[in-house]
């Protein structure tokens, strides 16, 4: 990444700045979104990772697979710096991992458990999450998209946990930041709901976004994020 180039312009693409170079300098090679060079994890007296080296470039699809355990909620949280590798080098659209701020900006991560504030409502939430990354956005057009009309004005912990999923997947879709994660995305759904989500998935995938998704499912997930790998032993592999 250029010097003096933020992680929020970074998000925003290289298109203004390419378009105005583009008599002067050759386009750049897409950056890679994530690139993992040997990295270790160890909570505890666990290694969950054991040496992962990954290279995705920006806007493909990854589909995250691996049994209970396997570690693909850590490998999630290490990519969203919620976690510090113990070692080994990661880079996310060219910022080390280890530089919170800049990652945070640049990636969402949609947590198993949906990761919504209990006390707000589903528009405060959403619009909570805007201003967080200085976006703005439609939240009463997201809610409606996923068939929450009547939960916009809600305490968030009176939704069901499969409502909850849907409103987290809006707010996803409606950040669209350019590295989404997703943890189990599907889980929770019903037939409607799992459609839904790979419509929103598709969406983002669509606009250019590296997804990763973590799932069970990998029939469904690979219809939006075609690339499998899977999780074993701490070790990453083609699936
Ligand atoms: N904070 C923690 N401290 C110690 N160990 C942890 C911590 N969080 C997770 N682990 C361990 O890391 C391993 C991987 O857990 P993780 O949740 O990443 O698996 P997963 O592949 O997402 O599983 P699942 O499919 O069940 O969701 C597990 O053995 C778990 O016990």
């Amino acid at each position: 990444m250029a010097e003096g180039v933020s992680a929020r312009d970074a998000g925003r693409g290289t298109q203004e700045q390419t378009d105005l170079t583009a008599h002067r300098v050759p386009r750049p090679a897409p950056p890679h979104a994530l690139q993992l060079r040997d990295l270790w994890l160890r909570l505890g007296r666990e290694v969950i990772l054991r040496g992962v080296t990954l290279d995705v470039p920006a806007g493909e699809g990854i589909t995250l697979l691996g049994e209970n355990g396997a570690g693909k909620t850590t490998l999630l949280r290490l990519l969203a710096s919620g976690l510090r590798p113990t070692r080994g080098e990661g880079r996310v659209l060219g910022f080390d991992l280890r530089d919170g701020r800049a990652v945070r900006d640049l990636i969402h991560l949609m947590p198993v458990d949906a990761g919504l504030y209990p006390d707000l409502t589903g528009t405060e939430n959403l619009d909570f999450a805007l201003g967080m990354h200085g976006q703005r956005g439609d939240a009463a057009g997201a809610l409606r998209r996923v068939g929450l009309e009547r939960a916009a004005a809600r305490r968030t912990r009176f939704l069901s946990a499969g409502m909850r999923k849907r409103l987290a997947l809006a707010r996803a879709h409606l950040l669209a930041r350019p590295v989404t994660l997703v943890d189990e995305p599907f889980a929770n759904l019903d037939d409607a709901g799992r459609q839904l989500t790979l419509e929103l998935l598709g969406d983002l995938a669509g606009q250019g976004v590296t997804l990763v998704v973590a799932a069970h499912e990998p029939d469904l997930a690979r219809q939006v994020a075609p690339r499998a790998l899977r999780l074993a032993g701490g070790k990453l592999e083609e699936a």
